[in-house]
């Protein structure tokens, strides 16, 4: 089976990692590649690592030049999204990287992203319960956030077994590449180097309703979240660390004991052996997600950690695992959980 697909948004770094995977797909066919303001260039010019697709020449993000793929992979700023896919119209599978169909409530999307709600699609987290079977045969996917793909892969075992009370805190520690390639102050190489920084501090990062509804729908109640991002100095890379407190009767081997059962068989997800805890530089490149739990008996509370690539697992890698279920591939094809080390 040959997929063809395309790539809108391939100049930035969402774009540029999904060309990578797709290269390595043994299905894939790469069509058309669009962009904004580097239309009219080589590939090559914003992404130097594609060689092969080097000398495409990136074409204009419509309708016109997306069309006649089998999958098209967006990879636009928040809000752009809606007016593609409407045009591109059914029949094709639509693969989206931004937010603009990940939230279920318009009011959350309207609080957070400032504009109408564009509509809900299957959510691209197969790990989460019944979202595998959503994604299969679906003609739309819209791929999580990075720091919600990271922060529901470490809580949700927790949450589908009943052992934690509904209240997460959660600081995540962020690669830069997470904010995209436009230039932005805090993104300064003199800002950032030898430097971790908090920013969205005291629920206002975007990404936060997003968690309280995974890990909600999972416990079957409403979570509350309070969540901190910080920026680290590394390109790539996301590490979560999760806080719950433990329902009573919690035990350090019930726990591990659930993350076991909910990871089970997960090609991706993988609980780490005990007291081996999860590093960004273990998944450069890689689509795995790697996990540790543990009890705090002290505190009585739940701890849990994750790591993932931020463009692999928490975009491109995420992405491409969608398309395969959606199109009826193995879900594993053309991705990997070796990485780049050190
Ligand atoms: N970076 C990450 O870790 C993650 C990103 N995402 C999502 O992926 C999407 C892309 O992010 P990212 O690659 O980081 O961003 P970048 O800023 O690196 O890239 C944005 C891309 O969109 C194009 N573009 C910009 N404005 C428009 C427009 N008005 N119409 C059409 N194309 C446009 C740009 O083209 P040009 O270069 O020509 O201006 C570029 O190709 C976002 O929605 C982001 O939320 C999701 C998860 C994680
Ligand atoms: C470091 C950094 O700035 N990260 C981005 C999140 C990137 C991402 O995954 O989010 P979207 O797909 O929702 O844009 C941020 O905090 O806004």
């Amino acid at each position: 089976m040959t997929v063809r697909a395309a790539v809108a948004g391939a100049s930035g770094y969402a774009g540029g990692e999904i060309l990578r995977l797709l290269l390595q797909h043994p299905e894939a066919e790469i069509g058309a590649l669009s962009a904004n303001a580097s239309a009219g260039q080589r590939l090559g010019e914003a992404q130097p690592h594609l060689l092969p697709l080097a000398d495409r020449v990136l074409a204009p993000t419509t309708a016109e030049e997306l069309a006649g793929h089998d999958v098209v992979f967006l990879a636009l700023p928040h809000g752009q999204s809606a007016a593609v896919a409407e045009e591109l119209g059914e029949g094709v599978l639509i693969v989206d990287c931004g937010a603009d169909f990940r939230l279920v409530d318009p009011a959350d999307w309207e609080r957070f992203y400032g504009s109408p709600h564009a509509g809900t699609w299957p959510y691209g987290l197969p790990e989460l319960p019944g979202a595998r079977d959503a994604l299969r045969g679906s003609t739309r996917v819209a791929v999580p956030g990075c720091y919600p793909t990271a922060v529901s892969l470490a809580l949700f075992p927790a949450y589908a077994a009943g052992q934690a009370e509904p209240e997460a805190v959660i600081t995540a520690a962020s690669g830069t590449s997470g904010a995209g390639r436009g230039a932005k102050q805090r993104l300064l190489g003199s800002e950032v180097m030898g430097a971790m920084s908090p920013y969205g501090v005291g629920g206002g990062h975007r990404h936060t309703p997003e968690m309280i509804q995974n890990l909600s729908a999972v416990a079957g109640e409403r979570v509350t979240v309070s969540f901190t991002p910080t920026l680290a100095p590394m390109p790539r890379g996301i590490l979560a660390t999760c806080s719950a407190r433990a329902r009573p009767g919690v035990t350090a081997a019930g726990l591990r004991e659930a993350y076991d059962k909910a990871l089970a068989g997960e090609p991706f997800a993988r609980l780490l052996p005990e007291g081996q805890w999860p590093s960004t530089a273990a998944v450069l490149g890689s689509n795995a997600a790697l996990i540790q739990v543990a009890l705090d008996e002290a505190a009585g509370r739940i701890i849990a950690v994750s790591a993932i690539d931020n463009l692999t697992k928490g975009t491109a890698g995420g992405a491409v695992q969608s398309m395969n279920l959606a199109l009826g591939l193995p879900e594993d094809l053309g991705l990997t959980t070796i990485g780049v080390a050190p």
